[in-house]
């Protein structure tokens, strides 16, 4: 499944995807990398329920001035996961955009779809409480406004709240594709998706391939 992580700069995208695949928190990364803010796809093998699952998450760039190539990423994706920080009032006004897009976008390519998408707002940094200019029950407000789940996590504490979310999606996005399996034929998107670099992780399963430990991160990180 081809998952799409939306939300402003520094809201916590590549913390969570790198907390899903590696379990790890970027924090105890080496902060002087620069990987954070490049756009990637994360290809990683996760069984869930006894399934084998390929993800393709795209960590997109929190800053993206054009519109159009927000469009192609948005094109590619199955599942949406759309990114606040609690700490950031501004990424918080942001989803409502962000959700609108993926609404407006799908709906010029997937014929007849009557489900909701898999989309699912995520509420990060609970951690830090200090800091918290958005409450719970705003996002809650938001998310029910909208339909969607939604999830207050934090990718530094936890790292079952934040499998929590990949898995959730993952469900929404079978939900969708036993309800409706034509709106997921793939969908042309064009050459651009080809240019993100990809980082291919086997850490849960072990099988062939390069496995995603700390020292090899480095060494994947495309020049
Ligand atoms: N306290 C706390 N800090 C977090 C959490 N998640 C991410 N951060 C920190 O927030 C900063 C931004 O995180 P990133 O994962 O780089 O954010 P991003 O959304 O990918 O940012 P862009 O790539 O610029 O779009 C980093 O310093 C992280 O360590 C969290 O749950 N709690």
């Amino acid at each position: 499944v081809r998952i799409v992580v939306l939300g402003q700069g520094a809201v916590g995208k590549t913390a969570m995807t790198v907390r899903f695949i590696t379990k790890r928190f970027i924090g105890e990364y080496d902060p002087t990398l620069d990987y954070t803010h490049t756009e990637t796809i994360y290809r990683h093998e996760a069984s869930i329920n006894g399934d084998v699952v390929h993800f393709e998450i795209l960590d997109t760039a929190g800053q993206e001035e054009d519109t159009l190539l927000l469009e192609e990423k948005i094109k590619w994706g199955d599942g949406f996961l759309i990114v606040y920080s609690v700490t950031d009032r501004c990424s918080f006004d942001e989803v409502m955009r962000l959700c609108f897009l993926v609404n407006h976008i799908n709906s010029g390519s997937r014929k007849a779809v009557s489900e909701p998408l898999p989309i699912l707002i995520v509420a990060n940094k609970k951690d830090l409480e200090f800091d918290r200019m958005v409450t719970t029950e705003d996002g809650e407000k938001l998310s029910g406004g909208l339909k969607l789940p939604f999830f207050e996590i934090s990718a530094r504490d936890s790292c079952e709240e934040t499998a929590a979310v990949f898995h959730t999606l993952y469900g929404e996005i079978m939900k969708q594709l036993s309800s409706s399996p034509t709106s997921f034929r793939r969908r042309a998107v064009s050459k651009l998706m080809d240019k993100i670099p990809r980082i291919h992780s086997n850490s849960t399963l072990g099988s062939t391939g390069r496995s995603f430990s700390l020292s090899s991160f480095r060494d994947l990180l495309p020049d």
